[in-house]
């Protein structure tokens, strides 16, 4: 059984992407942070990068309009595109729209796999039949999930309590495992667990939800002296010890 594999966001350069690679990371996600900037010459460096090294790149528009997304796509050419968007079918970011981008995508870009982000509320705040209700609509378009923490608790409400409005992530903050576990069990796609993974529960994620992948950005971040995460700073070290512990649940489970 192949083992579970390690995703690492924010990787917003060529040096950066060499040494996350050196140190075992299988996919290296970047962000594109500005639809207005979306064209930086670094960021394509990076995921070229990725590319020549045999990694796997994974690119998160930080924006919704369509058209720019598809120009993204066009000067990036990642191997995956990632929406993690907050959906809201009461708001103007409805399920449907996301179904016909996805679609969109898939017909230009048929090279380009498509990973989509499913909100996840924490322990005791999580709602298991509205978590699996969205990701089966999702799923005949989505090529991966990943799962991640909603800071409210339902599936795309209130989207501008999330770190980055109209956005789910970068919480640095567990979501309901049980639930993960569920969608893991019940999905026909690979579904990656996000969330506040650290190199400290990475080994316990693993063997509670079984995902395809484990992802990691807050917790595997550099910290400011307050010891709050610094944005697009990764610690190396952190990194190592989080891939470290990955690779060793693997054996457990597989000895
Ligand atoms: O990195 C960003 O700027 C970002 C902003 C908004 C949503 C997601 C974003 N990035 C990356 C991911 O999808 C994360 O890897 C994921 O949220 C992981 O959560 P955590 O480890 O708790 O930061």
């Amino acid at each position: 059984m192949p083992g579970t594999i390690v995703q690492i966001y924010e990787i917003q350069t060529p040096d950066e992407a060499r040494a996350m690679i050196g140190l075992g990371v299988d996919h290296i996600g970047s962000v594109v942070t500005s639809q207005h900037r979306r064209h930086d010459p670094v960021l394509r460096e990076t995921v070229s990068v990725v590319r020549q090294m045999g990694a796997v790149s994974s690119l998160i528009p930080l924006y919704k309009d369509p058209e720019a997304i598809f120009d993204t796509l066009d000067y990036y050419r990642p191997h995956i595109v990632h929406f993690c968007d907050a959906l809201n079918d009461n708001g103007d970011h409805s399920v449907d729209a996301a179904l016909e981008l996805q679609a969109a995508v898939r017909t230009r870009f048929p090279d380009i796999r498509i990973m989509r982000s499913i909100p996840i509320g924490q322990t005791g705040a999580a709602i298991g039949e509205a978590v699996l209700s969205l990701a089966g609509r999702l799923e005949p378009l989505s090529d991966f999930f990943l799962t991640d923490t909603v800071i409210t608790g339902a599936p795309g409400a209130a989207d501008a309590d999330q770190p980055v409005a109209g956005f789910v992530g970068i919480t640095g903050l567990t979501c309901d495992w049980s639930v993960a576990a569920r969608l893991v069990e019940v999905s026909r796609i690979p579904v990656v667990l996000a969330g506040g993974v650290s190199p400290e529960n990475v080994a316990d994620g693993i063997r509670q939800v079984r995902p395809f992948g484990v992802d990691s950005c807050t917790c595997t971040n550099a910290v400011d002296q307050q010891c709050r995460p610094i944005r697009f700073q990764k610690d190396p070290a952190r990194v190592g010890a989080l891939v470290s512990a990955a690779r060793k649940a693997d054996d457990i489970n597989q000895g």
